[in-house]
């Protein structure tokens, strides 16, 4: 190996399906004060009385049926798509995956590539739109990690790349072939993971990434105005949150009379609880009940070849300039 490697970092998971598995994923996660910006004393009462013993049990049984597949989706469609960057790349620069949050550990991950002889890094967060709550936080965690050493590798970081053309064209091409198989629906929703508004209002540029992915893909496809919209979904507790919210916004679309929607959700690279519990199960769900007729979700782009490429020319741009 010519001692680059790349680093594609995704959020986390549980480990398992069951009620200590989500707990100690969501300890790891929601202890982050990158991710709940909340007084910690206050937090942590919240956190241990109400949230870990409350919400674990009943966010396990959602994890359950998507393990039917072995493992969690987000790190299998996670690994699918850096096994394929890998193949594509070729073996002279190592492509490894890492969560911020749980397995595959960032720290493990980095001191494996560097007992092979890695000595520079390239950190690609799964995240198109940069947040401090996702980007910033896996930032942290990789800088805590070599905050104790003296000989520190030459690194950098794909900060957030959704205006990048090429992911675009991706998310486009992905609608595009949707709509060959299954057909258009009467409304293109845009569903993006929420964070708190005081969030954007404190300078998190998350929302304005949201709202330039949104118009870039309406534009790559053509829509009218009238054929879109962009939703923020996965709210957490009583604080308001970006806005407006899916599950919402999906209720009153079929009550005003909109038959059918196609769903995708640009703010996450690969699959998980989020997109196919919350949005394909719940948030369907909830347009059936409220007459709605066809909910046609349209997958992340995982591994396909796009997203594949996309990442590797990406990768190569980077590492072969010097
Ligand atoms: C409290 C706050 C949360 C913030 C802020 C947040 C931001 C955020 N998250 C993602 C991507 C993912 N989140 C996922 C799960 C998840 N997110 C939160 C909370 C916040 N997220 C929780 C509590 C959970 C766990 C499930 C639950 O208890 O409801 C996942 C999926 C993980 C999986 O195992 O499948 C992803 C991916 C982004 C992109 C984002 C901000 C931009
Ligand atoms: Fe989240
Ligand atoms: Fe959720």
């Amino acid at each position: 190996m010519s001692g680059k490697a790349v680093i594609l970092i995704n959020l986390g998971t549980p480990d398992n399906p069951d009620s200590a598995g989500v707990r100690a994923f969501l300890k790891d996660f929601l202890s982050d004060r990158r991710v709940v910006e909340v007084p910690r004393p206050i937090w942590w009462l919240i956190l241990n009385l109400i949230i870990l013993p409350f919400r674990s049990p009943k966010v396990a049984k959602k994890y359950q049926p998507l393990w039917a597949m072995g493992d969690s989706p987000l790190r299998l469609f996670s690994q699918r798509l850096v096994a394929g960057i890998q193949e594509k790349l070729g073996q002279d620069i190592a492509v490894e995956l890492a969560m911020t949050y749980g397995k595959p550990g960032l720290v493990e991950v980095i001191e494996e590539l560097e007992a092979k002889g890695a000595k520079e890094f390239y950190f690609v967060p799964l995240y198109p739109q940069y947040s401090a709550t996702t980007t910033a936080a896996a930032m942290d965690a990789v800088a805590r990690y070599f905050m104790g050493r003296r000989d520190i590798p030459q690194w950098s970081w794909l900060r957030n790349y959704h205006d990048e053309q090429a992911y675009i064209e991706a998310l486009a091409d992905s609608v595009r072939a949707h709509w060959q198989t299954h057909g258009q629906s009467d409304r293109l929703l845009m569903s993006f993971h929420g964070i708190p508004k005081r969030n954007v209002d404190l300078g998190d540029p998350y929302q304005q990434h949201c709202q330039e992915t949104a118009e870039s893909l309406a534009k790559a496809l053509g829509l009218n105005s009238d054929q879109w919209l962009m939703t923020y979904q996965s709210r957490l507790g009583k604080a308001e949150w970006l806005q407006p919210y899916t599950d919402k916004t999906v209720a009153e679309l079929a009550k005003s009379g909109v038959k059918s929607v196609d769903v995708i959700a640009p703010s996450f690279a690969a699959d998980c609880l989020e997109t196919l519990e919350e949005l394909d199960t719940e948030a369907a769900e909830i347009f059936y009940e409220n007459g709605g007729e066809s909910f046609s979700y349209i997958p992340c782009l995982n591994d396909s070849e796009k997203h594949v490429g996309f990442f590797t020319d990406i990768i190569k741009r980077k590492l072969s300039s010097h």
